[in-house]
């Protein structure tokens, strides 16, 4: 039963359970969802609850002051530039919404909390008295959700409408929480590992299938002189595009995998008030969030012009994959933010391990001290997934450790702390997205040794292992090249083993992209269906353009004249 987002329950999101995180089993219990959207609105399927928060949560300005003569809280937006602007659905359909505000009890303030507000008549759907909502207008992408706009005037609700399964304000004032206060966050926790699959990786799986198929389909110049024009794909410089796209998406599927495992167990011990993987699974969830939206959204944007003119087309489906996908760097959680998140664990984990403390599992490769360098001779070396990802953990501790000892010296030297932390972000949000880095391609080497089918199978998902981990170093070799952990001339052997990785999976591509098994209609385009038909199809899908079936309007009242002589030649 989920308080939020009636319709994405469907697809069997961990978002049936966001809410009954926050809120006790008796609120759960009065506010179902399904049932309120049956009693509150005729059974409309449209009908949601939706959430209202901001990015700097410690600072948001809507309050909600408890007045314990009437057991209500009365909830405010003080100026316009608090109102809450985004929320999806808010716009015109919701008839209630989750707003986060800070709780106020006899003038002191408990800090931010989440709140059930009806937001609409469920009459005639009018603004409830005090609401100003609206839909927030024109957007890249979205225009089937209205995001709306929400400001707070005097607005009252009873007290159990707070989601009081962790924090409870009594009849008396009283206010009691059990456990963290950033237990109300957990929403947000849930939410960033539950769209990844769906919103970020589905996006540049689809974008792969229909980069790889065209450019099968897609003949262009001649590669030997004499012979038929090339597929496009037989060019490495286009296998250097795709490839490590596709490669991309099997790594994030695996550790999309992990980050559910790791959620499921962490979910159960927060049911049973034990907070203490929350940390761990708030630095994980943010650092995957914003690197693998960051990476996939950049894949699509290469997949689309690997496609050439074809691709700007509307008909390919790559720009609006481009356009949605380019949003989930922002929402739930501006990217830069979140990297900066798992960099303050990081930080607190490193001084942690190196003085011997006990650190989360995900990080203890943080107290090992060994300065080593690369140990490959050759470039075969370079596909023993032992060399490669000791040079992603080499590499992650290097970043982690320098940074954390620039901080050190900041501060030492007398720099405020936050100064310090300023000073420093451009490399911890080096250092998060090294980190989250390393994880994935051990996360990859560990799936891929566990995989149970054919030979032939494993023998192509170790390939697509290798490259993941090649491509990585190959197109960030500075970070690699640094402090010599890998010389010059081991770069050149990475180069090498990288590019012949290029030709071999470039014989298994199609079959990979067919592996994900879009459907024609699922991937809407012209370009990617699965019978390779892609002129016909452009062609008919194009006929049936509004403005392909009427005369240009433009010839009666400008054309015509100027053909007729009827204007100025001036
Ligand atoms: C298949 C299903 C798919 C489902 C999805 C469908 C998608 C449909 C399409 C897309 C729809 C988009 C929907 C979009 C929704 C939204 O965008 S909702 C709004 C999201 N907003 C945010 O994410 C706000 C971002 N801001 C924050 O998260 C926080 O304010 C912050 C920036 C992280 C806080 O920073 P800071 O000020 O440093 O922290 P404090 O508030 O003081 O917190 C201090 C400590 O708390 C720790 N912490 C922060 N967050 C969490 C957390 N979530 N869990 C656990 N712990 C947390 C923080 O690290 C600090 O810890 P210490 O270092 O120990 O002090
Ligand atoms: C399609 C879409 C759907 C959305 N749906 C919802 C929804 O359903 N519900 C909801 O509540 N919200 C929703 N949002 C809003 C979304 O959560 C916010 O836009 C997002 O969290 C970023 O916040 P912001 O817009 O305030 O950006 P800002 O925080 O203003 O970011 C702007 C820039 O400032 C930088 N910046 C800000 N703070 C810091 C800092 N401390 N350190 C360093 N740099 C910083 C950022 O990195 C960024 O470059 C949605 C947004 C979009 C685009």
């Amino acid at each position: 039963m989920a308080l939020l987002d009636t319709t994405k329950d469907t697809q069997g999101s961990g978002l049936a359970r966001v809410n009954p995180d926050l809120a006790s089993e008796r609120l759960t219990a009065s506010f179902c969802v399904p049932s309120l959207t049956a009693v509150l609105d005729g059974g409309a399927e449209r009908t949601r609850v939706r959430r209202a928060v901001g990015t700097y949560l410690q600072g948001l300005e809507t309050t909600a002051v408890f007045d314990i003569s009437t057991q209500e809280f009365i909830l405010n937006t003080p100026t316009i530039s608090a109102m809450k602007w985004w929320p999806g659905d808010m716009g015109r359909s919701a008839t209630h919404t989750v707003v986060f505000a800070q709780l106020y009890i006899h003038g002191k303030c408990y800090g931010v909390h989440p709140f059930i507000v009806q937001i609409r008549s469920l009459q005639d759907h009018s603004p409830c008295p005090g609401v100003i909502a609206g839909d927030i207008g024109p957007k890249m992408n979205f225009e089937h959700i209205d995001n709306g706009y929400l400001m707070l005037k005097n607005v009252r609700i009873p007290r159990e409408n707070m989601l009081n399964k962790f924090c409870e304000v009594q009849p008396d004032g009283t206010y009691i929480r059990h456990g963290s206060q950033q237990i109300n966050y957990f929403t947000m926790t849930s939410l960033r590992i539950s769209l990844i699959a769906d919103e970020v990786i589905l996006p540049l799986m689809k974008a792969c299938t229909i980069a790889i198929r065209y450019s099968v389909v897609r003949r262009q110049s001649k590669l030997k002189p004499g012979e038929e024009e090339a597929k496009i794909l037989d060019y490495q410089t286009q296998q250097e595009k795709l490839l490590p796209q596709l490669a991309a998406a099997y790594a994030f599927h695996f550790i999309n995998n992990y980050l559910h495992e790791l959620f499921n167990k962490g979910y159960k011990e927060i049911q049973g008030r034990n907070f203490a993987l929350l940390p761990e699974l708030h630095a994980l969830s943010s650092g995957f969030k914003a690197m693998i939206s960051q990476y996939c959204t950049s894949g699509v944007d290469i997949c689309l012009r690997a496609c050439g003119g074809h691709g700007y087309s509307l008909l390919s489906g790559l720009p609006s994959l481009y356009t949605k996908i380019l949003a989930s760097c922002i929402y739930e959680g501006e990217n830069t933010i979140l990297l900066l998140q798992t960099a303050r664990f990081l930080i607190k984990c490193f001084t942690a391990a190196r003085a011997g403390q006990p650190v989360p599992p995900s990080v203890t490769y943080l107290a090992a001290m060994k300065p080593r360098k690369c140990p490959a001779k050759d470039k075969l070396d370079f596909l023993s997934p032992d060399i490669y990802t000791e040079a992603y953990q080499h590499a992650a501790i290097r970043l982690i450790s320098s940074t954390a000892a620039k901080l050190q010296d900041l501060i030492q030297s007398g720099a405020e702390r936050h100064e310090a932390w300023n000073q420093c972000t451009v490399q911890l949000v080096q250092a998060a997205k090294a980190h989250c880095h390393y994880i994935t391609v051990k996360n990859f080497v560990e799936t891929v040794e566990k995989l149970e089918n054919t030979a032939g199978i494993q023998n192509i998902m170790k390939h697509l292992c290798d490259l993941f981990a090649l491509h990585g170093i190959f197109s960030n070799a500075g970070i690699f090249l640094h402090d010599g952990y890998i010389t010059g001339a081991q770069m050149d052997m990475v180069t090498a083993s990288y590019l012949d990785l290029l030709g071999i999976i470039r014989k298994d591509a199609v079959p990979l992209v067919d592996a994900f098994d879009f459907t024609d209609k699922n991937l809407n385009s012209a370009l990617g269906s699965y019978d390779g038909q892609v002129y016909q199809r452009l062609y008919e899908w194009a006929q049936k353009a509004p403005t392909n079936k009427q005369i240009s309007p433009a010839y009666e009242k400008y054309l015509k004249p100027l053909l007729h002589n009827k204007l100025s030649k001036l």
